[in-house]
């Protein structure tokens, strides 16, 4: 999408694309009708004055929170009047481009309901959900806990002479603290709360708590309610209200406990269900799911900033060419940024691959077969875990890659890490997560002899083949075959496990013992997913690319497999499958991978289709006409509103002109 202002300083960069561009930005959106809803949606809100970025990372807490309501509110209507679909109101409000209460209302509290809820209950709750009579949020942090969910204190103590539950905050840990749309908009929380009858404590459940009236938005009595205060970042996460919440013995019907796995009988007998009680996870899985695409997105943003700017600085020259090279052209920015670049394509075709597995896995939860959720728990949480790490710093070193002027908020990269780093932490902490995986790891190999593995960790039945045979590359392009490539992540994550595995195995089993090995054991999680996304990778492209991308698209493959293994060598070599001359013909590979997408750079980045609304961003402008807007920009800086600051009369002028002696002073 073209929306310069006519004069494009990239044209020559664009000339020298050697694929089909369009293709590709239907490749990147997920298909051709995905990328008309997408078009069509980022000019609506690139054409709306409301949804104006402008100024975002200027506004005071309480403008910038009211800014965002009213955002939200106006994407409500707009998608209301227009009868947009659920995906095309989706689109809109992602490229409204702000956290806000709806995320979490739509994200979080109805996918919740829908997972948890009987049937009866999904007709009482989600009607109202849908037309937002009612916002609800996601309340299962507390003060005192969040990665150790089965640590939450809140009770919901049940009632049978009133056929109620009371909901209670028994300690100041317990104070329910960060869910997002609770400090201010939510009227309804989804809480996360220890079930209690009869003097019994069955663990977490999920209830329904209405928390503010529908009359005039006040605290219903005995719930003190709020925002927990501002965030890292100007702008950032901050247009979002994280609250706290306290209950001072709240009843609620007895219908408000979720009773898909677990019920509450009138008479106060506790009945299970026979699914699983992870299913109660759900709303996390689906979240952690999509968050593989939300960081392809997060992480090609910033890349297209990094890619045209770095087309457009020049810096220094060499005597073979006239005038200053193009920041581009050096070798270290290029290694730098085209692995980020091939990462952002990596994440977009593993999220798409995320989809499916997750449609899988919801249509055998509906036929009751479980057999896939572990897999899936250990796909998600890892690939979640990953994604997020290597986005966030992968912003961060984008704003490096761009000098002085990425740090500047009109870079649009300090505003993108503020509101992308939290990913991090929420929706599981990213070490927390990894953890997971080992587990499932340990628990794979365990069972190796009798259970063949399946889906992503079917390799792991190959564990005896993968630790004996080492790598066979003698030449750089013996590099060059997927096959090859594969073998090698496989055998390194396999070995880093079963190394682990059997060190944990020669011990006594004690925790003391598990807690030690936890680095390594991370280490491993991380191999396996790193193998994960390589492998995806490949296999997205092994089906049905497009002609006109495939090259392009296989020169990006190899890049990101590459650099992954460039970046891990340490592992790969202490596992014994390479050698350090292997890694040093990778090394080469690598460069000629950079050759290759050099005079593509910045149609690869092009294809994304960000509108420079939705960048925000006056480096990464599609003409690239940055310096003009650098430097118009200053003039909308607010200290510039006068000529003379305010603050001179009472404390620069008397500096200027008390004309005292400085004792100190060797003038
Ligand atoms: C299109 C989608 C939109 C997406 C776009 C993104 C936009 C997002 C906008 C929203 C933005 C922010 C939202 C943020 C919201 C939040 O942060 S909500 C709070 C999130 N909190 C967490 O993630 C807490 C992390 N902790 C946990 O998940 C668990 O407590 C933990 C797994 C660490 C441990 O759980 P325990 O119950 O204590 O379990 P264990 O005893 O360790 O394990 C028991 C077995 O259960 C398995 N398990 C665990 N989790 C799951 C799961 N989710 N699914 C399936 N199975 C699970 C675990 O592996 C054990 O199995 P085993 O017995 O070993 O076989
Ligand atoms: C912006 C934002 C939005 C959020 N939105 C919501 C929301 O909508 N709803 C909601 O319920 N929650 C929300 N949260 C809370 C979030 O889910 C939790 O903060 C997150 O799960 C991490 O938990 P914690 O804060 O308890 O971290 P902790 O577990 O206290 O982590 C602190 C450190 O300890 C380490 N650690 C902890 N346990 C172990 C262990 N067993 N082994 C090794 N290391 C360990 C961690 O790796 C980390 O380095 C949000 C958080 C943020 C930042």
């Amino acid at each position: 999408m073209q929306d310069g202002n006519g004069l494009d300083h990239l044209a020559g960069e664009r000339a020298m694309a050697q694929f089909d561009l369009q293709a590709m930005k239907v490749y990147l959106a997920g298909g051709q009708r995905e990328y008309e809803i997408s078009t069509k949606m980022a000019q609506l809100v690139a054409n709306d004055p409301v949804f104006s970025k402008e100024d975002r990372v200027r506004l005071a807490r309480k403008d910038l929170y009211k800014n965002s309501l009213r955002k939200a509110g106006h994407a409500w209507k707009t998608i209301l009047e227009k009868g947009l679909s659920e995906v095309e109101g989706l689109k809109l409000r992602h490229f409204v481009d702000e956290p806000t209460y709806t995320d979490l209302h739509w994200g979080m509290f109805i996918p919740a309901i829908k997972g948890q809820g009987t049937e009866e209950q999904q007709h009482k709750w989600l009607p109202l959900a849908y037309k937002m009579a009612i916002i609800g949020c996601y309340a299962q942090t507390e003060l005192g806990h969040g990665s150790n969910v089965q640590g939450l204190e809140t009770t919901a103590t049940f009632d049978p002479t009133t056929d109620e539950f009371i909901m209670h905050s028994p300690t100041v840990t317990s104070t329910k603290w960060w869910p997002g749309g609770l400090g201010k908009a939510s009227t309804h929380a989804l809480v996360y709360a220890r079930l209690i009858t009869d003097k019994k404590d069955h663990g977490i459940h999920a209830f329904i708590a209405p928390i503010r009236s529908l009359e005039d938005h006040t605290p219903l009595p005995n719930v003190t309610v709020g925002d927990i205060g501002v965030k890292f970042g100007n702008g950032g996460y901050n247009t979002m209200d994280n609250g706290f919440l306290r209950f001072d013995h709240v009843r609620i019907p007895r219908e408000n406990m979720l009773m898909r796995l677990a019920t509450v009988t009138k008479d106060g007998k506790y009945v299970r269900s026979n699914k699983p009680r992870q299913l109660g996870y759900g709303a996390m899985v689906f979240v952690r799911q999509g968050i593989v695409i939300d960081a392809s997105i997060y992480l090609s943003r910033a890349v297209t900033i990094a890619v045209r700017y770095s087309a457009v600085r020049r810096q220094f020259g060499n005597k073979d060419e006239p005038g200053e090279l193009q920041v581009i052209q050096y070798r270290t920015q290029q290694s730098r940024l085209f692995p980020l670049l091939a990462t952002a394509y990596a994440y977009r075709a593993v999220g798409f691959w995320m989809k499916s597995l997750y449609a899988d896995v919801m249509k055998r939860l509906n036929d009751n077969d479980f057999s896939t959720l572990p897999e899936v728990h250990a796909c998600t949480a890892g690939l979640k875990s990953i994604t997020t790490s290597v986005t966030a710093d992968g912003i961060e070193e984008c704003r490096k890659l761009c000098g002085g002027h990425g740090f500047l908020c009109a870079s649009g990269l300090p505003e993108l890490y503020a509101a992308y780093v939290p990913a991090c932490t929420y929706e599981g902490d990213n070490t927390i997560l990894l953890l997971q995986v080992a587990r499932f790891l340990l628990k794979t190999l365990s069972q190796v002899s009798k259970v063949r593995p399946v889906g992503t960790a079917a390799y792991l039945g190959n564990i005896k083949q993968l630790s004996t045979q080492n790598c066979k590359v003698s030449q750089g392009h013996d590099w060059l075959n997927t096959s090859v490539l594969l073998e090698a992540f496989e055998a390194r994550s396999a070995r880093q496990a079963a190394a682990v595995a059997l060190r944990l195995a020669k011990g006594s089993g004690s925790e003391a013992e598990f807690q030690e090995n936890t680095p390594e054991l991370v280490e491993s999680a991380r191999a396996h997913c790193q193998l994960i996304l390589v492998s995806k990778f490949i296999e997205q492209l092994q089906t049905g690319t497009p002609e006109g991308i495939r090259k392009q698209l296989e020169v990006l493959c190899y890049t990101y497999a590459f650099s992954q293994l460039i970046d891990n060598a340490g592992d790969f070599l202490a596992t014994g499958y390479v050698t350090g001359n292997q890694i040093a013909l990778a090394k080469e590979e690598l460069k000629h991978m950079f050759d290759k997408i050099r005079p593509n750079a910045v149609a690869l980045v092009d294809a994304f289709d960000h509108t420079d609304d939705y960048l925000g961003s006056a480096l990464g402008r599609y003409d690239g006409d940055v310096y003009t807007h650098l430097y118009k920009g200053a003039f909308k800086e607010s200290l510039n509103d006068t000529v003379v600051v305010d603050g001179y009369e009472e404390y620069l002028k008397p500096v200027l002109t008390q004309n005292l002696w400085a004792p100190h002073s060797k003038l």
